[in-house]
């Protein structure tokens, strides 16, 4: 597709189609397709070294790609990349803020690549100062900053040029859970306003809260697509029933419980078990509903199996990465 005819009002805010990126022999990422739409909260869940970053990077221009096509709000990156980064706006991993400058000197110096008159950049950058919740700290020197207050000046800096897509690469990282809170309630904000967020992630919790729709992204392929709920209904059921059990009793538990272990998720069709995963010492049993996650759990109980434990819980986004990889995100 040319340029032109991928270009106009209604164009998504990034659409990938067969993204590679090669490392010498090394592929991090392994032809990925991306739909990001305007105005949604679009997440990449993964672990480290899933291709998360180096996908950004490629979006954003920081590095090209390998193979495949991209297309930023309309613009092939390959040869609109100047048009492109007037208009996103980027909050890499790293806090590269300048240290020696202040807070407010950090937001004019980078407004400089755009182009801004002096008096529209210093207004902007009061006013996101404001929005971030620093215009207290405007003529504090950077390293004086906590971790948290420095993210929320990369956001604000990135939002000098009041982007259409802003490109956030795990926002949250290294924050205590205080400082997170407050910079997703200036994502969730942002959000609303309409600006269009794609953002790469590894907590859970963070992408089934802020994301509409997310990819699940593992070994530079991607595994899943929907939305936090939808991909959960999708792929194991909305409650988890948890039961603390030694691996070599997993079969046992399955069989009494009249499990059909070869059936796929939804196809089981016994007491609203629709899928199940063995995970070590915890047996996961999807269900639709609290109800029948717990009756899975009183039923193991007086069978005498899972004495250490159980629990009844909503299916977290975690549990589907389990069942997509085997791993957990956390070992991941
Ligand atoms: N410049 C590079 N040269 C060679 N390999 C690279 C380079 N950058 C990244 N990689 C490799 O590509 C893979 C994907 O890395 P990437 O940083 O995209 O992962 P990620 O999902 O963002 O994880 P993280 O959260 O650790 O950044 C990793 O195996 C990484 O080692």
């Amino acid at each position: 597709m040319s340029a032109e005819s991928n270009r106009g009002p209604g164009d998504p805010a990034v659409r990938a189609r067969g993204l590679v990126k090669q490392y010498g022999h090394f592929q991090a990422v392994r032809g990925i397709d991306l739909l990001v739409r305007r105005g949604e909260c679009f997440g990449v869940l993964g672990p480290n070294g899933a291709g998360k970053s180096t996908t950004m990077k490629m979006i954003y221009g920081r590095t090209p790609l390998s193979a495949g096509e991209l297309f930023v709000l309309g613009m092939d990156v390959r040869t609109e990349m100047r048009r492109i980064k007037a208009r996103i706006g980027v909050v890499p991993q790293e806090d590269n803020l300048d240290p020696d400058f202040t807070v407010i000197r950090n937001l004019l110096v980078f407004a400089r690549y755009f182009d801004l008159s002096r008096r529209i950049a210093r207004e902007r950058a009061e006013q996101l100062l404001d929005f971030v919740g620093l215009a207290e700290r405007r003529d504090s020197r950077v390293d004086s900053l906590s971790g948290g207050m420095k993210r929320r000046l990369v956001i604000a800096r990135a939002l000098i040029n009041d982007p259409e897509l802003l490109i956030l690469d795990e926002p949250t990282t290294g924050l205590d859970p205080q400082a997170r809170q407050l910079v997703w309630s200036k994502m969730r904000e942002l959000r609303t306003r309409g600006v269009t967020l794609l953002l790469t992630t590894h907590y859970m919790e963070e992408a089934a809260r802020l994301c509409d729709r997310l990819v699940i992204m593992d070994g530079g392929r991607i595994l899943a697509e929907g939305s936090p709920q939808g991909l959960i209904e999708a792929h194991a059921g909305p409650w988890t029933a948890e039961v603390m059990l030694p691996p070599a009793q997993h079969q046992e538990a399955l069989r009494r419980l009249e499990v059909d272990t070869a059936a796929g998720v939804g196809q089981i069709g016994n007491q609203g078990i629709r899928g199940w995963e063995s995970a070590e010492d915890r047996l996961l049993l999807y269900t639709e509903s609290v109800e029948e996650a717990t009756a899975a759990c009183e039923r193991l109980k007086a069978m005498g199996l899972g004495g250490a434990g159980f629990f009844s819980r909503p299916t977290t986004l975690d549990d589907l990465f389990l069942r997509l990889t085997g791993r957990t995100l956390r070992e991941a």
